[in-house]
């Protein structure tokens, strides 16, 4: 629910942790209420990609970069139709900001998307409570939605949990579509949209690959109807415990091993799909910089991740799978949580984190030529 957004700025706003700890500010964005899981990114910059992510569906998220909406909103950077979080925690929101490509204020276009927001807190204090004691859900309240915190915070207890929520058909394409290849077309790609990211098919059209964007609810008939050289999982929003749909139809095609690729949720429904497990991450990962180590070369590379679940893979050993030997092949060195899968026997891997890099280093973008190769490989 949402009211007027005129004055915002000075419309007392309250975040209720579902813990029993509370935030007071001003609201920012729209103003009325919002519930969600409470997670921290820390991307200094890419605030437009955070926000049009569909993996951050049902999450409010807390900005640890004090300074917010210092370039505006552009018409450029937006990674799907509309801003996906449920809520926006920030510290101190630029009063004017200041780009070339700034076509209007980020306030402007959280409240024009009925996104309730929370400013004026101190992000670093909700941070750190976070990281100790966890994920967890928290409301936002803003104008005529500010009551007695106990009141507010019965209200956060009985909002959804993130453990168990099946997501992706919500923000998925209900339609298929194709995004052409930029020059000649090499290779067809049969992309699931769990919650993909606009930048995912353009790192591969930018590769010769035409990519045909199928719904979650696809089927492996549907998958192999557009004829692809490769299949490609997608991000996207939820409890990949949930995501069973998905787990059969890539068991379906490692079966006919089409080369394949995953990213995050992606790598999780890999993971499921090989029969290991997935679990939460006390706080997960979100940012633009964290360390991840690729074991198949030794090289480090700084990436773009948004995970708050994990593969549950062992790091040091080969494992045998239905579908052959497996092994971790990309690691954060931060917690040694798993980031990548390779199948040994099969052309098919996956990562964990955000190779697109929409935004954040581009460090992984070698990650698309493997893919390149592994269809190369099959046509040779
Ligand atoms: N970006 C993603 O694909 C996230 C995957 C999953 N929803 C998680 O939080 O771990």
């Amino acid at each position: 629910m949402t009211t007027s957004t005129r004055g915002a700025a000075k419309t007392p706003a309250v975040l209720v942790l579902e813990d029993g700890r509370v935030f007071r500010g001003r609201a920012y964005g729209a103003v009325g209420e919002t519930f969600g899981e409470a997670v921290f990114s820390t991307g200094m910059t890419g605030y437009q990609e955070t926000l049009t992510d569909p993996s951050y569906h049902r999450q409010v998220v807390v900005m640890t970069a004090p300074h917010v909406g210092n370039t505006g909103v552009n018409d450029e950077d937006m990674e799907s139709k509309r801003i996906w979080v449920s809520g926006y925690v920030v510290r101190d929101p630029a009063r004017v900001p200041s780009s070339w490509r700034s076509r209007r204020t980020l306030d402007e276009e959280l409240a024009a998307q009925g996104v309730v927001g929370i400013s004026g807190i101190d992000t670093r204090a909700l941070t750190r409570h976070l990281r100790e004691r966890g994920a967890m859900r928290v409301g936002i309240f803003s104008g005529d939605a500010v009551q007695d915190d106990a009141a507010l915070l019965a209200r956060v207890q009985e909002a959804p949990q993130m453990k168990g929520a099946n997501l992706s058909a919500e923000v998925a394409t209900t339609e298929p579509y194709v995004v052409p290849a930029i020059g000649e077309k090499k290779f067809t790609v049969a992309a699931v949209d769990l919650g993909i990211k606009g930048m995912t098919p353009h790192r591969m059209a930018e590769r010769g690959i035409e990519v045909h964007v199928l719904p979650a609810t696809a089927t492996v008939e549907d998958v192999y109807a557009v004829n692809p050289d490769g299949v490609f999982f997608s991000n996207g929003p939820g409890d990949p415990a949930t995501a069973d749909h998905a787990v059969s139809v890539m068991q379906g095609v490692l079966e006919r091993s089409t080369p394949l690729f995953g990213i995050c949720f992606g790598n999780q429904i890999l993971g499921r799909a090989l029969g290991f497990g997935t679990y939460k991450l006390k706080y997960g990962h979100r940012g633009i910089n964290q360390p991840v180590q690729d074991r198949t070369t030794g090289k480090v590379e700084v990436t773009a991740h948004n995970h708050g679940f994990a593969v549950d893979a062992p790091l040091d050993e080969v494992s045998d799978t239905p579908f052959g030997r497996a092994e971790v092949s990309h690691v954060c060195l931060n917690d040694n949580v798993v980031e990548g899968l390779q199948l040994l026997d099969r052309p098919a891997f996956s990562v964990q984190y955000h190779p697109e890099a929409a935004a954040g280093p581009h460090d992984a973008a070698y990650l698309f030529d493997r893919f390149v190769s592994l269809m190369e490989g099959q046509r040779a």
